[in-house]
């Protein structure tokens, strides 16, 4: 069984429907989840972390059900979903000190390393933070309380190129700890770089769910980069893969 399992979740907006999603996620994994603008990542993860309603299927993580499980849950995952959703006008170390109680596990080690590593001062408010640095900020409350999954919406866009191979580097070092991380991107070279697994999704359909080396296997044609084979599969309609 997977740490995480996605099992035929429907979201239908006026325009757009996530159909049937499907797809597990193991420990000690990095699993990319890639697709254009709008393919669906954000309602994908939204539907993975019950901030919105499903039109069907469910979500399990440790093999509980999450809307049965959810506080358990929470607690022992970490998420961060690009945009900022903290007290803008109130000092990081104040938000920290607000959130701390809430994880028995928080780790205050962990908080420090990272605070160094990502070059933040606690002194600051999150309305006074650049773009990289919000995403920055989100993170390091995601990666402070020993979560056994992360699942992070577009973790490296608004970061520059040293911050992105510092954070990518912070995904292999937590998947050598066993846990399982699961980002979305629209930058392959992410992907290409780190990634175990590939969850591939175009126009609300789970096109592939593998591991890269059995997604180049199934669809890389010779001599393509991972790249070129996802610019191809889109431009010959992406969905109809699935
Ligand atoms: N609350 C909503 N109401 C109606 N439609 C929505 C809502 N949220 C998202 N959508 C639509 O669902 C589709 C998928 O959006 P989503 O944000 O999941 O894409 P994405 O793959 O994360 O894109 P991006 O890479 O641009 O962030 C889009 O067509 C979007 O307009």
């Amino acid at each position: 069984m997977s740490i995480i399992e996605v099992c035929d979740i429907v979201k239908k907006y006026p325009s757009f429907e996530l159909k049937n999603a499907s797809f597990g996620i193991e420990g000690g994994e990095i699993t990319g989840f890639i697709g254009r603008n709008g393919a669906g990542k954000t309602t994908t993860i939204k539907t993975m972390l019950n901030l919105i309603h499903l039109d069907g299927g469910k979500v399990s993580y440790f093999g509980k059900n999450l809307t049965d499980n959810e506080v358990e849950i929470k607690k022992r995952i970490g998420y961060s979903t690009g945009t900022l959703s903290w007290y803008p006008r109130k000092k990081i170390k104040d938000i920290a000190g607000a959130i701390k109680p809430f994880y028995e596990s928080w780790d205050e080690e962990s908080y420090r390393k990272y605070l160094n590593m990502f070059g933040l001062d606690e002194m600051k408010m999150p309305v006074e933070l650049s773009e990289g640095m919000k995403v920055k900020f989100n993170l390091l409350i995601a990666l402070s309380h020993r979560a056994e999954v992360l699942i992070l919406d577009e973790p490296t866009s608004g970061l520059d190129p040293f911050s992105r191979n510092e954070l990518l580097d912070v995904f292999e070092e937590l998947k050598k700890q066993g846990v399982a991380v699961f980002f979305s991107t629209h930058i392959i070279s992410d992907i290409e770089k780190c990634a175990d697994t590939i969850v591939y999704i175009s126009k609300g359909n789970i096109v592939a769910a593998l591991s890269k080396n059995d997604f180049v296997k199934s669809y890389s044609k010779k001599g393509e980069s991972l790249e070129d084979t996802i610019l191809r599969m889109e431009s010959e309609g992406g969905a109809t893969y699935a």
